[in-house]
């Protein structure tokens, strides 16, 4: 942590600020670590200038026009903060950050070249593709190849102006830091620390064209998977309005509730079983490949790196049916789930009739809702221990054992809850249906409810071959490092 230190400023006193002056000339003394300069006076420059003043640090912002900036208006913090020209902010300190547009960046600076030799210009900046030099993947990497004197590192583009000013211990803290120079990356890293974030050495400065990519997707990680949800959720709502609503003539005053909530609790367990059908599916790719040092196939890699993501919006959906269904919980939408009890009435003419009424739920609907509300908990369980926030607070075998083992357990809970919900029907053979069946015929299911269980049952059954002896122990020796053509390939050595 660098220590406070007497800060000086130049300029006005605002708010009855009392001034406090130095005889150090801020122009001309660079090498001193607790100087920061920023070239911006923007958004980004002003939180992070705040932040600095806060810990200490002599902070310049460097201006187009130093005249007219008065940062001491936005924060009384940043009363410390002095504005200067692009040039004097440059001279200020030996770590300069460049809170600029990403395309006035190099215009900005070069007409002081000279000026930017060994200093160490830290690039934030967010570049649209279409902001992108035709020969550079990212703006850091022209900055380092317009200014070729400079030590140019990549940090700080993924965190928001907001969390900078606002982060007080809590939220995203991580800070990714690229760069080709160890010592100026080492000096970025140090300050970051110093102000309270946890700095992580990305890798070298053509690292940065990632760093700045993460910041071009709107939902990064979650693209695809939201992409699949919603394909899947279509899917299954258009199925289930053809066969209930277009060729079953069922209300449509139900489509809203009713048909929807089906439609999402399907959804929410194709997710699921997606989730851990690739785990499954990279056991079979190991016992073919016979070893788990090759590289999965790129689709397996990317549904293996999606699984977080796939769990997390499968308990968003669970979660949605859950409210959903005790919404509309009621022996008009679920007959079969409740006693027929009789009850006597007053009738017209002053006799008592007994009339039939249902409020007291059978063991079919005890067992349905009661095992969605043991899935739902499991599955709340897993889904917020794979945050990072969560997870990292965990062993890694507490985490193991929630994510996979528990998640399994969450899977089988969820499928029990729609087996139980189907099995019924199955029992009754059609009769729910009004038909009389011949002896041995059995009526086809063809709702949606018993579709989107055919996924999940096959993801189980897969888990299990391949958790049991004799597939199991083969794949355990897999997972423990041994190799099937081990030995061929070391007598050929
Ligand atoms: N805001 C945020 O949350 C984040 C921003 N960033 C990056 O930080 C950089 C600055 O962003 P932000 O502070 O929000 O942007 P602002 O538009 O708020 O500020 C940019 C500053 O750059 C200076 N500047 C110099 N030349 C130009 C020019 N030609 N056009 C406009 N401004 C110019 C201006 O200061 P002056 O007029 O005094 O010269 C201006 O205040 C961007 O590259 C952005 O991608 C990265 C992460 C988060
Ligand atoms: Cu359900």
């Amino acid at each position: 942590m660098v220590e406070p230190m007497e800060i000086y400023r130049i300029g006005e006193i605002k708010n009855g600020v009392k001034e406090r002056q130095t005889n150090k000339d801020p122009v001309t003394s660079t090498s001193d670590g607790s100087r920061v300069s920023i070239i911006g006076t923007g958004n980004f420059a002003r939180a992070l200038a705040k932040r600095l003043a806060r810990n200490g640090y002599s902070v310049v912002c460097g201006s187009r026009y130093p005249n007219r900036r008065n940062l001491a208006l936005y924060d009384d913090t940043l009363a410390d903060v002095r504005v200067t020209s692009v040039e004097t902010a440059l001279h200020h300190a030996d770590l300069v950050f460049l809170a600029l547009p990403a395309p006035a960046t190099v215009n900005t600076l070069t007409p002081f070249t000279e000026s930017t030799a060994e200093k160490v210009l830290v690039d934030v900046s967010n570049p649209e593709k279409k902001d992108l030099q035709k020969t550079m993947s990212s703006n850091a990497e022209f900055v380092a190849s317009s200014f070729p004197k400079a030590y140019v590192v990549k940090a700080f583009n993924t965190m928001s102006a907001y969390a900078i000013e606002n982060d007080y211990g809590s939220g995203v803290r991580t800070v990714y830091v690229a760069g080709d120079d160890e010592a100026a990356c080492s000096k970025v890293r140090d300050l970051t620390s110093a102000i309270g974030f946890i700095p992580v050495q990305f890798g070298r400065l053509s690292k940065s064209a990632e760093l700045e990519a993460m910041q071009r997707e709107l939902f990064g990680s979650w693209t695809v998977p939201l992409i699949l949800s919603a394909v899947v959720f279509t899917a299954w709502l258009a199925y289930d309005i053809w066969r209930i609503h277009i060729i079953g003539g069922g209300q449509w005053a139900r489509l809203p509730l009713s048909t929807m909530n089906k439609v999402v609790g399907a959804t929410a367990i194709t997710q699921l079983a997606l989730c851990f059908l690739a785990g499954g599916v990279a056991g079979i790719v190991q016992i073919i490949n016979g070893t788990k040092h090759k590289r999965f196939p790129g689709w397996l890699d990317r549904w293996m790196k999606m699984r977080k993501e796939l769990g997390v919006l499968s308990l968003c959906l669970a979660a949605v049916h859950c409210i959903m269904c005790l919404a509309h919980l009621s022996p008009e939408y679920y007959p079969g789930w409740y006693h027929v009890t009789r009850v006597p009435l007053m009738g017209a003419n002053g006799t008592m009739v007994m009339v039939p009424v249902k409020y007291e739920h059978k063991w079919e609907g005890q067992s349905v809702i009661g095992m969605g509300v043991v899935a739902l908990c499991f599955m709340s369980v897993v889904g917020l221990t794979s945050l990072p926030e969560v997870g990292s607070h965990m062993t890694f075998l507490q985490w193991r054992f929630i994510q996979s083992y528990l998640g399994h357990v969450t899977l089988v809970a969820t499928a029990a809850h729609v087996v139980l919900k189907i099995a019924p029907k199955w029992a009754n053979n059609g009769r729910h249906l009004g038909h009389k069946l011949p002896p041995g015929m059995v009526e086809p299911d063809t709702t949606m409810t018993f579709f989107s269980i055919l996924l999940p049952l096959f993801t189980i059954f897969l888990r299990l071959v391949l958790a049991l002896p004799p597939i199991g122990w083969y794949i355990d020796k897999i997972r423990a490092g041994w190799e099937r053509n081990q030995s061929k390939d070391d007598v050929q050595a």
